[in-house]
């Protein structure tokens, strides 16, 4: 039998080098990652993150086979037939939060157990997402619905998950943490995770413009990072920012997401058409105006965000907001673009 790091470098010499090593830009093409690890890019993406860029099975004395064999588990369970809540979409949100951890504001700021944290909630953050909303759920009655009693169903169910999957032989990927660690670490993928969930946006927005306004008052240019609870928020925000940082791709990203993201909205609004419910907004195929939506989309809530998030952290992600704000002005001319088209 190959060992795991034959398989390891067979892997590589399958995933063109080049490919990794933009895993630290904001412009990796997670699209390609996918193409050429047959489909594998969480886990690929997050071992060589943990490895190659961050050390932390050294840090944390994890073995490379538990990780490895917890990492495929955990993308086994993300639904290859969800069109945008897939083991991608994980992929693509891990190498963000990444990618953001490693701006100039954030040096020597967080501990390597914060660290650890942040990628491997990104990793795990919607494990066997059914591809419904938490709405859906809701509605419709769902198990999950049950067991959460209708609060932060989703987000609750992905962290219970990627912790059950720790119990299996050999996954145990924090068995060499010290109690207390594991403790923390607990602590922080939980309040990592459910800072996911979409009803908890304007709460942190709300945090984050206070945290803004706070360093603007006290003229420091240190982020505060004094206890948990400001740490901790901006580790939730860094997740919540990368979850919904589409928009601040690429444009040709940008397009594939939003292609997905419909797709899977319009699934659930079919199901919803055939149990004679009410369609959830923007999941109705036969109305939806796509551009207008985006457009709202980044008006109302992904500007906003990534605006606060460019003044807290600046002038580090001024460029991210510039792509951003260049993105809306392509929906709204494809918008017309198309409005014209109709008309002649
Ligand atoms: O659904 C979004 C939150 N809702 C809250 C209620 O108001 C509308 C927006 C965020 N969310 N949650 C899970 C996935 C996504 C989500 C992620 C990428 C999205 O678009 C693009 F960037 F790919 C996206 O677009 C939808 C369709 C048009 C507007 C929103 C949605
Ligand atoms: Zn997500």
């Amino acid at each position: 039998t190959t060992t795991i790091k034959q398989q390891q470098q067979k892997l590589f010499s399958l995933t063109s080098p080049q490919q990794l090593n933009t895993v630290d830009s904001w412009g990796m093409d997670i699209f390609k990652l996918a193409e050429l690890t047959s489909s594998r890019p969480l886990t690929t993406l997050t071992m060589h993150i943990f490895q190659q860029k961050r050390n932390l099975p050294q840090t944390f004395k994890i073995k490379e086979q538990t990780l490895h064999k917890y990492l495929t588990l955990v993308e086994n369970h993300y639904h290859k037939d969800v069109p945008y809540h897939n083991s991608l979409h994980a992929a693509d949100v891990t190498q963000s939060a990444h990618a953001l951890l490693l701006i100039p504001a954030f040096e020597n700021k967080f501990t390597e157990l914060e660290i650890f944290a942040t990628i491997f909630g990104s990793a795990i953050h919607d494990v066997d997402h059914p591809g419904v909303t938490n709405q859906y759920l809701i509605n419709t009655g769902s198990d999950l619905a049950l067991m959460y009693n209708d609060e932060s169903v989703l987000e609750n169910h992905h962290v219970a998950v990627a912790f059950k999957l720790l119990q299996e032989d050999s996954c145990d990927v924090i068995a060499t943490l010290t109690p207390k660690s594991r403790q923390l670490f607990r602590k922080m993928i939980i309040n990592i995770v459910l800072a996911t969930d979409m009803n908890k946006h304007m709460d942190h927005l709300a945090h984050l413009k206070t945290m803004v306004e706070t360093r603007k008052i006290s003229n420091n240019t240190t982020l505060g990072l004094e206890n948990y609870g400001e740490r901790i928020q901006i580790l939730q925000s860094l997740v919540h920012c990368s979850d919904l940082s589409n928009p601040t791709k690429t444009l040709s990203l940008y397009r594939k997401w939003n292609d997905l993201v419909m797709q899977e909205f319009f699934m659930q609004g079919d199901l919803e058409r055939e149990q004679g419910l009410e369609i959830s907004p923007m999941c109705d195929k036969t109305t939806a105006t796509v551009e207008k939506t985006q457009v709202g989309f980044i008006d109302y809530i992904v500007h906003p965000l990534w605006e606060a998030w460019a003044e807290l952290v600046q002038p580090y992600c001024q460029g991210i907001l510039d792509t951003l704000e260049d993105n809306r002005e392509w929906f709204v001319c494809s918008r017309v673009y198309v409005h014209l088209h109709l008309c002649f």
